[in-house]
């Protein structure tokens, strides 16, 4: 796909539902009693992936363009499924399932595309192991395809080396079935959707501070839940609202959760024109509209605890810090090695094609901004937020730019290109 400098961008859109929220609202509307009904739901090839695999293990899911229905069978409702579960290139799927998995009166294979092939899986196989699991990685190198066979829990504390949300969400699934509360603590609070939605599903789910605990065998509603546009798809317009002169966009209704919200404070930090208006809350999580004007950017320093509340951000927040003046510091951030692709590698890689000053450090990266961006040929590594973040920077970059694999979007946000066209006039 090729693309061009453009400016300026304008006008009013809508980004597709929550990555994050979506999948929860499929899995625990599965585990509830009762009907689920969920309304902007993420149709990307992600959440796709989670009703493929609960529709394997024996739940009734109706996807219709207007809502999604839930056919909920209780905790313990889930049946063996005939065949491997194919999590096909999502992270989210791969490890919030093998919670619930470990606690089935069944065993299952799970597996998914190259990408989830080489991402590491030991970070759930280490606490599902100490609850009493039996979970093993059937190539013994720590990733999928992963044999489940389900058995006994018991309630574990868990203190997680590292900020993540799909770890703590798989360790609080598994200890729904646990024979005590199971707690985790990690070293800063990742996103909470798994807290928020289960407690709206009626599990007992207590958070202070960094530690979640959930008490077992609840028993879970269905529930009617509309979810927030994604901050994550959002970013992108953000990003680019702010580089490109002349640029005024307004996006709607974006879930503003404080655990996603650090694109928020990281641009205000950098001199970014983002105003929030309408805010309210929408099935139990923040939501407003975000007015953005272009800006005169300068570079800022990014680490500790905010990293978690705007990890998947970071490739674009790359491609804006060229754009800025001064030097960004990236750091704390070595978690971008295991996501789709090397995020570090990858945006270093293609932001120097594009004549960026970027440099790969162990754990972020350093870029200085102010070096006027020119085409190149971008290597999405079919990862989506690489090709979108590279999307971006082509607006605003001389020439041509060439992005493979830019089909890639589908993961996360199908109608990308086509919002993106509608803002160009
Ligand atoms: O729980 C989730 O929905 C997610 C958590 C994050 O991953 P980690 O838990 O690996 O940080 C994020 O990168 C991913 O896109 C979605
Ligand atoms: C890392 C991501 O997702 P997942 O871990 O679910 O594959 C992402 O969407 O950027």
């Amino acid at each position: 796909m090729i693309f061009k400098k453009h400016a300026p961008l304008r006008g009013e859109i809508t980004v597709p539902g929550d990555k994050s929220i979506s999948h929860r609202a499929v899995m625990f509307g599965a585990l509830a009693e009762g009907t689920t009904e969920i309304t902007n739901f993420l149709q990307g090839a992600d959440c796709l992936s989670t009703i493929h695999c609960f529709r394997m293990l024996g739940i009734d899911i109706e996807n219709t363009p207007e809502r999604i229905l839930i056919h909920g069978k209780g905790l313990h409702g889930l049946s063996a499924p005939a065949d491997t579960l194919d999590t096909g290139n999502s992270g989210t799927t791969t490890r919030l399932i093998s919670g619930i998995l470990a606690g089935q009166p069944f065993s299952c294979t799970l597996n998914g595309d190259a990408s989830i092939q080489s991402r590491p899986m030991k970070r759930i196989m280490e606490p599902l192991s100490q609850m009493g699991a039996d979970i093993v990685s059937l190539k013994d190198n720590g990733c999928a395809p992963l044999r489940i066979c389900g058995s006994h829990l018991h309630g574990i504390h868990y203190s997680s080396p590292v900020a993540s949300a799909q770890v703590k969400s798989c360790i609080l699934l598994a200890g729904l079935y646990a024979d005590a509360p199971t707690s985790v603590t990690e070293p800063q609070l990742s996103r909470n959707h798994t807290e928020l939605m289960l407690a709206g599903f009626g599990a007992d789910v207590q958070s202070h501070g960094t530690t979640a605990t959930i008490l077992p065998e609840p028993v879970l509603s269905g529930m009617k839940i509309t979810v927030p546009g994604d901050i994550s798809s959002a970013a992108y317009f953000i990003a680019a609202g702010l580089m490109i002169p002349g640029s005024e966009i307004l996006i709607r209704n974006v879930g503003i959760n404080p655990t996603r919200d650090g694109i928020l404070r990281v641009v205000r930090d950098m001199g970014g024109d983002v105003t929030v208006l309408n805010e309210k809350v929408s099935g139990g999580e923040p939501v407003a509209d975000l007015l953005v004007k272009h800006s005169a950017l300068h570079g800022t320093d990014i680490g500790g605890g905010i990293i978690p509340t705007l990890i998947d951000e970071l490739p674009v927040i790359a491609v804006l810090a060229c754009m800025a003046e001064g030097t960004t510091v990236i750091r704390d951030a070595q978690e971008l090695k295991v996501k789709e692709s090397d995020r570090i590698a990858v945006m270093t890689e293609n932001l120097t094609a594009m004549g960026a000053h970027v440099t790969a450090t162990d754990d972020g990266m350093i870029i200085e901004g102010g070096h006027p961006l020119h085409g190149a040929v971008i290597d999405s590594h079919l990862d989506h937020r690489i090709a979108m973040s590279f999307a971006v920077a082509a607006l605003a970059a001389d020439g041509e730019t060439e992005i493979t694999g830019a089909d890639c979007v589908r993961i996360s946000y199908p109608d990308f290109y086509e919002t993106l066209k509608a803002l160009m006039g």
